[in-house]
């Protein structure tokens, strides 16, 4: 967990051993401080180096130990001692130094980076705080304003910021434990007294009051309830006002407040839910680590919108050759400068030149006979799709990969228009495309695991989060979206404003709103779903009962609206009013008081006091319900990858950790009950019905959620 050895006569060299990030477990923690005893007691030795094996420093506390009852030494004591002994200590910092990590860097007497190291102070994210005494050495090494801006949010740095900002006292482009060891030699004889960080003062800025309360409120406003930053925030106050030994103690108590919240245990749920999404796994038995992708050097793109904008930039950026196609000279002009502009304005910022070389654009599909894989992203409509992919068939290599970035439609209705359909899939980018981190990569049940493997590795080279989820209308995402809009509109009918139902979800730690969301996504997309799906629309039965479509509830309303040319912020107007089109600022609209007001007049609907509690209960359970159900089905793997999809594409609170954990914390007997509740009450409503899957794990005691697999295994899977 450590090895100790003693280098250039006098130095002792202690390296960290705890693959994959040398987390400090209680093992490594033990074998630190063992290590250290010794160095200090040994009088051959007059420095200490740490360092950390595989050119990782450390990643910071074992994340997973926090699960369990705290086992071995704790950090604290043994990183003041570190800091308090006679001998210097430099700490040899390559890959990252993260949390505990950083925590430990902190402790020693110097710090030496190598010039591609990372640091930070990420608890925030785990919902917890540095709680090794970051909190009080950060602030006294850097001062107030930029310890605080570190430690809220977590972000990471790089060395030359370390340096700059006087973290790190050398960045290194060689090895760096041996420039320490170099180090630790020249700084035997220098006093060590100045070098305790802990005993340093916190250099404060005269308006210290006003500094903290202006961050609190920008905090308070930007954590939408998590409780992690404002514990931050607290904590650097107390470095600032209180000595280190009164400012450790503050710091262990805002700790002990947050370690066993439900929050804490939400983000940490997300952390490892994040990267058990990666690894997809078949009923066939092929999965992430016995499937090798396709190499990708040349990709192509179809249709240059919104989406086909943002899918060529992220693959750009990457250094793909992205070959964009547009089927009229004046769209592909207009999306050719688009491109051009965004990676341009990426290059800026990152102060290297644009990659533009890689781009090519052109309105003849023929162009594609060489790439490795194209990406449709033309306009929803089956028709046209189907179309583009035969042609496809017909112009590219047999070895072409053919994906769509349809958001709903059939795929395997896609490949069994091509020669290929093994090599098919549909890669579900979410808008806008360079942005948000998502991909769902949609298996067929005829995709290889070798084309699902080149989607899954060629959506991580994009940075992306990517999730394996089966073919079914809407797959994951989208699919439980309906539920949970239908839940809001519904309420809307009873007597909910749009504003209330917003605020309620936002309240929750949502973004945004249902409404507001919607605004922003665009009402008419929706409009048009519910056209071609027979639920609105000239052809309607004028016989259908009002508020009733296909023998369920049915709420017109957005179809009242978007009938309107209400269409959101592209048009100005929408759930809300915005001051021009595009606009984004939400203000309330008379006009749609005026529609409800007027519909439940219509309808003889008395309208009702809705409570919070009830707009939470119906919108998030009835969402969690579909989960439940996509689980049944098949169309998602594990709950973690649905927890994922939310967080990533629909703006789910983290500190709440996805819609099925969310379920899983509010206690799925209770999710029960409430279901059963509200489809009583509205048993025209299937979403509202308890799902079969549901009822199984009441009825097994509510294991918890990284067990459901257990109890879903048995059960039919279309991945
Ligand atoms: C390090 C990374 C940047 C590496 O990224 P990369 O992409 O290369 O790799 P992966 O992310 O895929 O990770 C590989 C693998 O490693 C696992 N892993 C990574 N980090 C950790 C970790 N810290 N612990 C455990 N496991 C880790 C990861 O899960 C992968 O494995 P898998 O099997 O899942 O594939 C990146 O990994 C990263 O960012 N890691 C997290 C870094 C981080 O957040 N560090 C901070 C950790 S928290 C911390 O350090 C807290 C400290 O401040 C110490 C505080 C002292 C605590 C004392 C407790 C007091 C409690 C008091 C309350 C008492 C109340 C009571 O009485 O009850």
């Amino acid at each position: 967990m450590a090895r100790y050895e003693l280098v250039k006569r006098s130095v002792a060299l202690i390296t960290l051993t705890n693959p994959p990030v040398n987390a400090l477990s209680s093992a490594v923690r033990h074998a630190i401080a063992k290590s250290m005893e010794h160095a200090l007691n040994d009088p051959k030795v007059t420095a200490v180096v740490i360092y950390g094996e595989n050119g990782r420093f450390c990643g910071g506390a074992d994340i997973r130990e926090f699960a369990g009852p705290l086992r071995g030494p704790p950090l604290v004591p043994l990183l003041d001692a570190i800091e308090a002994g006679e001998k210097p200590v430099v700490a040899a910092i390559e890959g990252v130094a993260l949390g505990g990590g950083f925590e430990l860097a902190l402790v020693c007497h110097y710090r030496i980076a190598h010039f591609k190291a990372r640091l930070g102070l990420p608890e925030v994210t785990l919902g917890i705080l540095p709680a090794a005494g970051g909190t009080q050495r950060l602030p006294r090494l850097i001062g107030i304003p930029a310890a605080l801006e570190l430690i809220t949010t977590g972000r990471h740095i790089s060395a030359q910021e370390a340096l700059k900002l006087g973290i790190v006292d050398q960045v290194t482009e060689q090895n760096a434990c041996e420039v320490a060891v170099e180090f630790a030699l020249r700084a035997v004889a220098k006093p060590l007294s100045s070098r305790r960080v802990s005993t340093l003062t916190t250099p404060c800025p005269p308006d210290l009051d006003a500094l903290l309360e202006a961050v609190t409120m920008q905090v308070k406003k930007k954590a939408r309830g998590a409780m992690a930053p404002l514990a931050c925030v607290q904590a650097v106050r107390a470095a600032a006002t209180m000595p280190y030994s009164k400012g450790i103690k503050r710091e262990s108590e805002l700790m002990a407040t947050l370690f066993n919240s439900g929050q804490a245990r939400a983000l940490q749920y997300c952390f490892f839910a994040q990267r058990t999404a990666g690894k997809w796994t078949l009923p066939s038995g092929a999965q992430w680590n016995n499937s090798k992708p396709r190499e990708i050097r040349r990709a192509a793109v179809i249709g240059l919108g919104t989406m086909g904008r943002g899918i060529v930039v992220s693959l750009a950026r990457v250094g793909i050759s992205v070959i964009a196609v547009e089927s009229e000279k004046k769209l592909l002009e207009t999306g050719k400068q688009m491109v051009i502009g965004m990676l341009e304005r990426d290059a800026k910022r990152q102060g290297v030149s644009a990659s533009l070389n890689l781009l090519k654009f052109t309105l003849s599909l023929q162009d594609l006979k060489d790439v490795d894989i194209v990406i449709e992203a033309v306009f929803e409509d089956m028709a046209l799709k189907k179309h583009v992919f035969q042609e496809l068939s017909k112009v590219c290599r047999p070895a072409t990969l053919l994906c769509s970035n349809t958001s709903g439609l059939d795929v395997d209705a896609l490949a069994g228009v091509t020669d290929r359909p093994h090599l098919v899939v549909g890669m579900h980018f979410f808008s806008p495309a360079h942005v948000m981190k998502l991909l769902e990569v949609v298996c067929g049940p005829r995709s290889s695991s070798e084309t699902i493997a080149t989607a899954m590795s060629l959506g991580k080279r994009m940075g992306k989060v990517s999730v394996a989820v089966g073919n079914c209308p809407g797959f994951v995402g989208n699919r439980m979206l309906k539920p949970y809009l239908d839940q809001a509109t519904f309420l809307l009918e009873e007597g909910a404003t749009p504003e209330q139902i917003d605020k309620a979800l936002e309240d929750f730690g949502f973004a945004m709103g249902v409404f507001r969301m919607s605004d922003l996504a665009g009402l008419d997309v929706g409009w048009r779903v519910r056209k071609e799906s027979g639920l609105t629309g000239p052809d309607i039965d004028p016989k259908n009962p009002p508020r009733r479509r296909q023998g369920h509830r049915y709420c017109p309303i957005p179809d009242m609206v978007c009938e309107q040319g209400r269409f959101g912020q592209k048009t100005g107007r929408g759930w809300y009013m915005y001051d021009s089109p595009g606009g984004t600022n939400a203000k309330s609209d008379p006009l749609i008081q005026n529609l409800l007001e007027m519909y439940r007049s219509r309808y003889g609907i008395q309208p009702r006091n809705i409570s919070d509690q009830e707009i939470i209960e119906r919108c998030l359970f009835a969402l969690a319900n579909e989960g439940f159900r996509i689980l049944e089905d098949g169309i998602a793997a594990r709950p973690e990858d649905i927890d994922v999809i939310y967080l990533f594409g629909y703006g789910f609170p983290r500190h709440r950790g996805g819609p099925m954990f969310y379920a899983s914390m509010v206690g799925l007997e209770r999710v029960l009950e409430r279901l059963e509740h509200y489809h009583q009450a509205h048993p025209d409503v299937p979403h509202l019905e308890p799902s079969p899957l549901l009822k199984k794990l009441v009825a097994c005691g509510s294991p918890p959620v990284q067990n459901w697999r257990e109890h879903i295994k048995t059960m039919h899977s279309h991945l």
